[in-house]
């Protein structure tokens, strides 16, 4: 389980201690009454913390308004008197805290606990509910504790409260209420219909649902018991109650048809030792992202009604029980864009970019946003500040803006108005979008991709050309082009002999591009341009890249092992267009590289001989960064055509200068990196002695 790295705020001095009680005070005050807090949970606690510390350094300071010692932090009120207090529980936050806790209160009740009961924190607002003769009749939040308010108007939309118990029993269940992930969306969608702004997560959406009242619409929400108590006229349930162990008190109150969280995957266990507690734990947490509700820790309560007794009572919390509090899994961030992304079938994602926020122990910089009536009915806007949700592996999800939090400057998020991979027209037709092309929408991409400049380099197949040909059944990977038949293509629309051998011709010479270029036109993920000529540099040839498994392609510089097992698995799904690709006669090799020995022979003398030595390239171990206008030779050359170069001369090519670099090529109006260069001694060249420098690895003259 990953470890808390919040730490507490810290307080300077009186001023900023003040400061902080008035903005949790603030806080708790809207967290409790609508649930429409600017803080996320982490931020409120790690205040409170800090304000806690403060306290402890200067007692004579101690605030009336402070948060701290106080069920709801103070803010909360009410005027139906509870019958015993509802309390708030004390929290520990790793194995060890939770050790302590436990002989503390061993040492308290002079005895070991005989039982632990261990169940979910389920993540929404206390309640208790009265009832009498066996009927519902009266709904009451925690309030300050001694007293709450009446929400008795929600009974009745409140799934796992009956409002007939199985047995004409007078008694109070108390539990939380709370929204599952799916009653959240539906209230989402509910709200936003009749006008109003989305949650921002389930916890607020179900603490102003149960006070709201007289709302046009109702959303539903759930109950889970996690005790029950005897009310005045209870009778001999009483005593029942007050005798029997809390798990079996659990098991009555199921049984008498009110919800428990015995029906779900964190069903409260009893066990015996603090080994079998820690290792329920560990099950809870990581059960957690899969639950169709939000839990945020663990409750450990003593079992037998002697141990709780006998343990008593704080003013904020009881003694017998303690919440096991795991990592925040929400978090606010802002909203800094949208990408849209196309899949395999043409499907146009959106997917939200977020100012990266660090929650349970992970770094989340991206988030899904399913599809743009999504967007839509959540009202994000760039700029935003949202609740973002991430648990386990899931994948992170936006909850809703905290719309508290606008400034007015926030932008409209822009849908696309073609198809952002191939830039045909996009069907909306449906909530999720797709680009009319479908499938071959990832064809006509991969094509114009293969085709582009850096890559084969196919004058004359611009992106209309090749929807043309996509469109005509002719081409259905790139490997098509080299076997494209003279006749059918003067066959299309605007394809005359002229443009149409044109096309041929440079589609001849395409099948002569090194095998770098042709390895960068296969797409492979995570490897764009320096990355393909690095691999074929190293091995030469496809067939010894191909050959080649995860461990060999590691020795390619920049890729680890993640890397290199995508590369590998793709390349495994590649091999029938890498076979078409050769079939067609296109080139397969680096000229000018060496291949590496093969494996087994590593340790004979070649594997032996130091770095350098094998080629003697005039730009061994150099680093190489290239700007400006070159003139001269070098003249046509594209940068990525450059660096190219740079590397067939044994050079490495780099984009920055900085102390590593040993020599920069620096064209007409260079700029700021020839003064950092001259700033830190760095070598410099000018077009025309460096294409003497290299002047054997110049391309030939077309
Ligand atoms: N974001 C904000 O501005 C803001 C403001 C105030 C409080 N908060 C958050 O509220 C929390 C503190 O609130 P709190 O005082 O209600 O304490 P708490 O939620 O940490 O713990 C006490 C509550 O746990 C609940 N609970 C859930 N499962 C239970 C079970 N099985 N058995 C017994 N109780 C169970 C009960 O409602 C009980 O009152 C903190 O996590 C804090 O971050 C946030
Ligand atoms: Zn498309």
């Amino acid at each position: 389980m990953g470890a808390m790295t919040n730490s507490a705020v810290v307080l300077a001095d009186t001023a900023a201690y003040a400061a902080a009680v008035e903005e949790a005070s603030k806080a708790a005050a809207a967290y409790y009454a609508t649930g429409g807090s600017t803080l996320d949970d982490d931020a409120y606690d790690r205040l409170v913390r800090g304000i806690a510390a403060y306290e402890e350094e200067h007692p004579q300071e101690l605030l009336d308004a402070s948060p701290t010692g106080k069920v709801a932090g103070g803010a909360a009120t009410g005027d139906v008197p509870h019958t015993v207090p509802m309390l708030s529980l004390d929290n520990v936050f790793s194995a060890e805290q939770f050790v302590t806790w436990t002989a503390s209160l061993e040492r308290r009740i002079d005895r070991p606990v005989a039982a632990w009961s261990v169940e979910p924190k389920l993540d929404g607002l206390a309640v208790a509910a009265r009832y009498r003769a066996g009927r519902l009749e009266q709904l009451i939040t925690r309030g300050d504790g001694t007293a709450g308010e009446d929400v008795s108007h929600a009974i009745g939309t409140v799934v796992g409260l009956p409002e007939q118990l199985a047995e004409p029993v007078t008694i109070e269940m108390r539990g939380e209420i709370l929204m599952t992930t799916e009653q959240f969306e539906q209230a989402n969608a509910v709200r936003t219909e009749h006008g109003g702004a989305p949650f921002a997560n389930p916890r607020n959406g179900a603490a102003g649902t149960l006070r709201a009242k007289d709302r046009a619409y109702t959303v539903e929400m759930t109950f889970f018991a996690y005790g029950a108590l005897p009310l005045a006229d209870s009778g001999e349930l009483a005593d029942t109650l007050a005798e029997l162990p809390h798990s079996e008190v659990l098991a009555r109150v199921a049984g008498l048809g009110v919800h428990t969280a015995a029906d779900t995957d964190v069903a409260p266990r009893t066990v015996t030792t603090v080994e079998e507690v820690q290792s329920r734990v560990e099950e809870v947490a990581a059960l957690r992202a899969a639950l169709p509700f939000g839990i945020d820790g663990i409750v450990i309560k003593a079992d037998l009604a002697a141990d709780q007794r006998e343990a008593g009572s704080g003013t904020r919390a009881p003694r017998w029980a303690i919440a096991y509090k795991l990592p925040a899994v929400e978090k606010v961030t802002r909203l800094l864009g949208v990408e849209w992304n196309v899949g395999r079938t043409g499907i146009i994602a959106p997917r939200a970019v977020l100012e990266p926020v660090e929650i349970d122990g992970s770094t989340v910089s991206y988030a899904t946003l399913h599809n743009p009536a999504d967007i839509t009915r959540r009202d994000l806007r760039l700029g935003d500040r949202v609740m973002v949700y991430k648990a386990g592996d899931i994948i992170p999800r936006i909850e809703a803006p905290v719309a508290q939090l606008r400034t007015g400057d926030e932008q409209p998020i822009e849908f696309p108005e073609a198809c952002p991979q191939c830039g045909s027209e996009i069907d909306t037709s449906e909530q999720r979008w797709r680009c009319v092309r479908g499938r071959d929408c990832r064809i006509v991409a991969s094509v114009s991709y293969a085709a582009g400049r850096d890559q084969l380099d196919i004058e004359g197949l611009g992106a209309t050309r090749v929807v043309q040909l996509v469109d005509a059944g002719l081409v259905a990977d790139f490997a098509d082009l080299f076997t494209l038949d003279r006749e059918r293509l003067l066959g299309l629309d605007r394809m005359g002999e002229t443009s149409t051998d044109n096309l041929l011709a440079a589609i001849g010479t395409a099948r002569t591009q090194p095998l770098s270029r042709v390895f960068c036109a296969l797409g492979v993920r995570g490897t764009g341009r320096s990355m393909s000529r690095r691999i074929a540099r190293y091995f030469a040839d496809m067939d010894r890249i191909r050959a080649a498994d995860a461990e060999e392609l590691q020795r390619v510089d920049g890729i680890g092992k993640e890397k290199a097992a995508a590369v590998v698995a793709e390349l495994v799904e590649l091999a029938p267009l890498i076979e078409k690709l050769m079939a067609a006669g296109v080139t397969m090799t680096e000229p000018g590289a060496t291949p590496p020995p093969a494996p087994g022979e590593e340790d004979t003398e070649a594997a032996a001989a130091p770095d350098g030595e094998d080629g003697g390239l005039p730009l061994d171990g150099m680093t190489v960064v290239v700007t400006g206008a070159m003139t001269g030779a070098l003249e046509k050359l594209s940068r990525n055509e450059m660096n190219e170069l740079i590397e067939r001369a044994g050079g490495k090519s780099s984009s920055s200068v900085s102390k590593r670099t040993s020599l920069l090529v620096a064209g007409e109006k260079a700029g700021s990196k020839r003064t950092k260069a001259e700033d830190l001694g760095v070598r410099i060249a000018a077009p025309d002695e460096f294409a003497g420098l290299i002047a054997g690895f110049l391309p030939s003259e077309v």
